[in-house]
């Protein structure tokens, strides 16, 4: 059952709490969140014993059993996630899927859609976080060092040539970095790469914009709805490495206007605040 708006689910007053009962937004914020963590390293050490039991290691197939386990979470939080375009995910053969990053909730919001045989492109530190670094590691997602420009595009070089050898879909991130303000961040142009020298199309996912229940600058976190929509693939078949940043620009424009539709903020894609 979803959790009451404002409250922590199923937890007995505490003097935190002002007269009316109601916990101040920042012992909410830290509740909630902390509640999201003990559950992914809980969640993560039963998972990763089911995907060694039936999997037997690190293999793309564990995203299954992770999908399955964390579609359930959204129940804890009051998330409702609307979800239009999925049947864009139905191309023959390999994809990058592009997609923007707000929050470490983006992991819900991940799984809602996730293709099969697709793992993502994260950055290292994300091994050492105990149990959900394991299971991360188990369920085959590509690490990349961010503080070494060369050896991420060597990492992902390898993927091109990996992921059509293999026939996986390779979800990344290209804001790089997550960002709740509502907006995109500018794209490295990695993903864009990729596609070219892969000669698989692009394609971009897009979340509505977290910040009327989400910020954790103000400690809101309340539950919400997130509208999700798959777009339409963006062919490179013949593009070449000259054309990465009109390709880049491309999928830019089209989720940036897409973000400010679902979020229902005026278009105003030529506006950089
Ligand atoms: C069961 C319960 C479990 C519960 C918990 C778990 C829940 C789910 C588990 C599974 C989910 C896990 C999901 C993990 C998600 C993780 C999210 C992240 O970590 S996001 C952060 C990491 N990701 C990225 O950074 C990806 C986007 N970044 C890029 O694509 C970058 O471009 C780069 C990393 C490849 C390089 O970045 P940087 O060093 O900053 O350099 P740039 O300025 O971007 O590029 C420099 C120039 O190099 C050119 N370039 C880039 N890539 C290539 C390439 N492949 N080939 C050739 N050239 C390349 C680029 O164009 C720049 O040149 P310029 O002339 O300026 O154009
Ligand atoms: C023994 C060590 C224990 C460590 C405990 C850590 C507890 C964390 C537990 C659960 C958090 C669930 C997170 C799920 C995966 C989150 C992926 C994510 O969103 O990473 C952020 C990354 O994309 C961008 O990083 P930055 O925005 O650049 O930073």
């Amino acid at each position: 059952m979803p959790a009451a708006q404002g409250t922590f689910p199923g937890r007995p007053a505490r003097p935190a709490e002002g007269a009316a009962g109601r916990l101040s937004p920042t012992v909410n914020f830290a509740l909630r969140i902390g509640f999201y963590c003990v559950l992914c390293l809980v969640c993560s050490a039963l998972a990763a014993v089911a995907c060694l039991l039936v999997n037997g290691g690190r293999t793309v197939k564990n995203m299954r059993i992770i999908r399955a386990v964390v579609r359930t979470f959204k129940y804890f939080f009051g998330l409702r996630f609307e979800v239009k375009g999925l049947e864009n995910f139905k191309v023959e053969g390999p994809a990058i899927i592009v997609s923007n990053h707000q929050s470490v909730l983006d992991m819900m919001g991940l799984m809602e859609v996730l293709p099969d045989n697709c793992v993502q492109v994260g950055k290292k530190e994300l091994m050492y976080m105990g149990s959900v670094g394991l299971i991360i590691y188990l369920g085959g997602v590509i690490f990349i060092n961010r503080k070494s420009t060369s050896s991420a595009k060597m990492v992902m070089s390898e993927v091109a040539k990996t992921m059509v050898a293999e026939n996986v879909k390779v979800w990344v991130y290209p804001e790089g970095t997550r960002n709740c303000t509502g907006d995109l961040l500018p794209f490295k142009k990695g993903a864009f790469h990729l596609a070219i020298q892969a000669q698989v199309p692009v394609i971009p996912v897009v979340y509505s914009s977290f910040t009327s229940f989400y910020n954790p600058k103000t400690k809101l976190f309340t539950s919400g709805k997130i509208k999700v929509e798959v777009l339409p693939p963006i062919e490179t078949k013949g593009l070449t490495p000259d054309d990465v940043t009109d390709l880049t620009d491309r999928c830019f424009s089209t989720m940036r206007e897409t973000l400010f539709r679902l979020s229902g903020r005026p278009s105003q894609a030529k506006d950089s605040s």
